[in-house]
């Protein structure tokens, strides 16, 4: 024991500094124990005057961000806040100054369009990460005057009717991916294999194809060959737990003197570059100008928008399709096929709907889009697995927030709404809100009813699409949501219309590694021609 504890402290610690210089142990000790009890004494203080010392949550999230950020390494983050929910009720404090709410009534307060509520630093750390060196607009601004002025010159490239120009290539892309399949894994002898990794390689090969006419090879090399997925993968796990104790970041990624990092995006990154360098040089010879693609259209935006659009710029459109649109619609179509195939019923109505509309080679969008079953299908895995199931956080503006029990939640205070615990809030989605049911779409329904009118169906589907965060909402809503959509609806038509698809064990539950995406690893099935 040091001498600083000898006798009974501090007594003992007095007497021995008069009889000789303590020890540098001694030293550390007391300053340690000095400035534990200090901060211990301010979080007292300060967590007794906190205006949100009145809600509900873990102990130590009152005190700390920690606790969040490791939930969210471990992956279990959105099922454990969930759980808090079902303890706590419909708000939980999950921070020193963050409250998660389950509260479908306030997605139109918290996601509008007065750009008067701020996106949080959570999405800040973003904006660098690409080679550890450029920083790119990532729409990851929290000031929302500056993100609306480096979106405004792109957002009408992402509309239905823009990206429906889109369809013959995305047909090419779904054509070439059966032909892999087929010759590959339906070729003779049954073969099983990962249906999960080839959607990853659907979805990243067909946002090169749109972005800037060129695919990444994914679907030909059968592989991740040059480890593009799994850098963004590792990249986005890093802004997900960074973005919990945004400051962490300038000790880490951001650190000028030892970066500690994920692995940089720099393939991605490159390869973005040159199509861009030589689109502009016009030697970009994949390019057809008669087949439109992102890149061109941010190039038009330029020249329209000079003051506001540079290569930096398109650099950052570029780069946020794909980080924020390759992963996210992968998830969405596994979720699809995962739960389908996990639920024959589901598959045989599917099937039925599928074959009676005789699709083609490839499902048109149009044609597609118009199945009921389909739908239902697809926003039913939507709702059970968002592809982002972190808290969409905003800073409540000056006006303050008023919630439904009557308390108010002081400006400046970080709140937010969960996609993942509003789509599994029983008072939208009813009692059985965990299970994946596709006919809660569909009209009559609802069970404990006869029957529906129609009216009460348009009623209750209402109030389910105000309640739906799959995609955020107001300003920041997903702005890759019709481009993702087509290519949802597309591919599972085709391959339900083209193959009988059965998971190799179909009672094996699926393993999902959450952190800003809820990503699942393995879909093992096989496929068979019909
Ligand atoms: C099924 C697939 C997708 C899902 C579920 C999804 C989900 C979301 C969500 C929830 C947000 C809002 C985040 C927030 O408010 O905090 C968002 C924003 C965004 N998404 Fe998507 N996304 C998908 C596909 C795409 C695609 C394909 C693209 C691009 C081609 C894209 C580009 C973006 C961008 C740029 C934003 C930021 C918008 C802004 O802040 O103005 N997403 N997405």
């Amino acid at each position: 024991m040091s001498a600083a504890f000898d006798g009974a402290w501090p007594y003992g610690f007095l007497q021995n500094l008069k009889q000789q210089p303590p020890d540098w142990r001694s030293i550390v000790l007391v300053n340690l124990f000095v400035g534990l009890a200090v901060l211990l004494s301010i979080s007292v203080i300060s967590e007794t005057v906190s205006p949100l010392r009145r809600y509900q949550g873990p102990f130590f999230a009152k005190w700390t961000n920690i606790w969040r950020l490791y939930l969210v390494r471990t992956g279990s983050y959105h099922v454990e806040v969930k759980k808090l929910h079902d303890k706590y009720g419909p708000v939980v404090r999950i921070g020193p100054n963050l409250l998660d709410l389950d509260l479908p009534e306030l997605i139109k307060t918290l996601y509008n369009t007065d750009g008067k509520w701020r996106k949080t630093e959570f999405y800040h750390n973003n904006s660098a990460i690409i080679n550890g060196k450029t920083t790119y607009h990532l729409f990851s601004e929290t000031d929302q005057v500056e993100h609306a002025r480096i979106k405004r010159p792109i957002v009408k490239y992402y509309s239905q009717s823009s990206v429906g120009a889109f369809e013959p290539l995305m047909d090419k892309v779904i054509g070439d991916f059966c032909k892999h399949l087929e010759t590959r894994f339906m070729d003779g002898e049954q073969k099983h294999f990962d249906l999960g990794q080839w959607i990853a390689f659907y979805s990243w090969d067909m946002n090169g194809a749109a972005s800037f006419s060129q695919r990444f090879g994914y679907m030909d090399n059968g592989s991740d060959f040059d480890k593009s997925i799994d850098t963004a993968d590792k990249a986005l796990d890093y802004f997900a737990a960074v973005g919990q104790m945004p400051f962490l970041d300038f000790l880490l990624e951001k650190n000028p003197i030892l970066r500690i990092g994920p692995p940089v995006m720099g393939n991605v990154a490159s390869k973005a570059h040159a199509y861009l360098t030589s689109r502009l040089q016009g030697k970009d010879y994949n390019f057809d100008p008669k087949v439109p693609d992102f890149l061109q259209h941010f190039i038009d935006a330029k020249a329209a928008h000079p003051n506001v659009v540079d290569e930096g710029v398109i650099m950052g459109y570029l780069l946020v399709n794909l980080i924020a649109g390759a992963d996210t619609t992968a998830i969405t179509i596994r979720a699809v096929f995962y739960y389908v195939l996990k639920n024959p019923d589901a598959y045989r109505k599917l099937e039925d709907e599928v074959l009676a509309a005789q699709l083609g080679e490839v499902a048109s969008f149009g044609a597609a889009r118009a199945l009921p079953y389909l739908e239902a299908v697809v926003r039913e895995a939507m709702r059970m697995h968002p592809a982002v199931c972190m808290l969409l956080e905003r800073y409540v503006p000056e006006s303050g927030l008023s919630l439904p029990d009557g308390s108010y939640v002081p400006p400046g205070t970080a709140v937010g709404i969960n996609p993942y615990v509003v789509g599994r809030n029983q008072l939208i989605w009813g009692d059985d809100a965990d299970v994946y049911r596709p006919e809660r779409w569909l009209r009559g329904h609802t069970p404990g009813t006869k029957t529906e009118t129609e009216e009460s169906y348009r009623e209750r589907l209402r109030l389910f699409n105000a309640s739906d965060l799959t995609f955020g909402g107001g300003s920041r809503v997903c702005i890759g949501r019709s481009f993702a959509l087509m290519e949802v609806y597309k591919i599972v038509a085709t391959l339900v219309a083209r193959y009988r698809i059965e998971l190799t064990d179909p009672r094996r539950e699926w393993d999902v590694t959450a952190s800003w995406f809820p990503r699942q690893k393995g879909l093992m099935c096989h496929m068979h021609p019909r």
